[in-house]
């Protein structure tokens, strides 16, 4: 399986209109791909909080449209970062959404644990509640961003869930670039899945983002990896290693505590599975 990650720069002087082009081009260029990933909140800028409200979006809003028809034209999954999604009674969350290869979103997940203690996102958006997987014929896809890579208790859910590869778009600062490095191949090798870590780049209010996106097999090896400049890297992801490694190193069959299905090896509860019907 072949998955891209384009590191975008997310800047102060590019609108989300004109970033939105430039990434549905950026998807098209990845035709040939099996999986192409985004960063966070790359349209609106995960730090632009004054221009959340301006550039908040339904799920089938401009962000959407435009990322399912670059899925369809590529011929790739797309997950397609995540978006300032504004629901139908106001409130706005962190929302990450996942194409098909024919542009049907396929899943999408509200970011559960926001960043900002009592400030920006903890302030100015809802929490998600739902824990999210995607069955494909990829393997079974798990959702988080961001922030989440903090709260180990999610990846486990979403081992829990069946997840054998997760996704993790993020705008993590360079002034935490340890912690980002850290946690992505701890999250990784921890739940023996494939991780594969979007991360922004570029500079807008404020903070300067950090890059180094990552394709991470289930051994904690790091497949691919990004500097600090906007690219996009590739990596060959063996599904197989998923499995050979959960029998080799039998950790997870070793567990006490948690609600793993009793007896049962390597199929993990596969509950939460989300599909949802195309866009109208
Ligand atoms: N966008 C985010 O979730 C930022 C997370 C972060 O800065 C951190 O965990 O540190």
């Amino acid at each position: 399986m072949r998955a891209s990650l384009i590191q975008l720069s997310v800047d102060a002087g590019e609108s989300a209109g004109e970033r939105r082009r430039r990434a549905a081009g950026l998807v098209r260029d990845r035709a040939g791909d099996d999986l192409v990933v985004l960063p966070e909140l790359w349209a609106a800028g995960a730090w632009a909080y004054d221009g959340w409200d301006r550039d908040a979006e339904r799920l089938d809003g401009p962000t959407a449209e435009a990322m399912s028809a670059a899925a369809r034209d590529a011929g790739v999954w797309l997950h397609a970062g995540s978006i300032v999604e504004r629901d139908a009674d106001g409130t706005l969350y962190n929302t990450a959404l996942l194409f098909d290869r024919t542009g049907h979103l396929a899943g999408h997940y509200r970011k559960i644990h926001r960043y900002g203690f009592d400030t920006g996102e903890a302030t100015l958006m809802g929490g998600g509640g739902d824990i999210v997987t995607v069955p494909t014929e990829l393997g079974v896809i798990g959702l988080a961003i961001c922030y989440d890579l903090r709260f180990p208790e999610l990846f486990r859910a979403l081992l829990d869930a069946g997840a054998e590869l997760v996704v993790v778009p993020a705008a993590w600062p360079a002034a935490r670039l340890t912690h980002w490095r850290l946690l992505t191949r701890t999250r990784a090798l921890e739940e023996q899945v494939h991780l594969l870590a979007c991360c922004a780049t570029g500079s807008h209010g404020g903070m300067d983002q950090g890059g180094h996106s990552a394709a991470i097999d289930p051994w904690g090896t790091v497949l691919a990896e990004a500097g600090r400049a906007e690219e996009t890297v590739t990596a060959d992801l063996d599904p197989d290693e998923v499995a050979r490694i959960r029998t080799d190193l039998p950790v997870l069959r070793d567990r006490v505590l948690g609600d793993r299905v009793p007896g049962d090896r390597h199929s993990f509860k596969r509950s939460h599975a989300v599909r949802e019907a195309p866009p109208t």
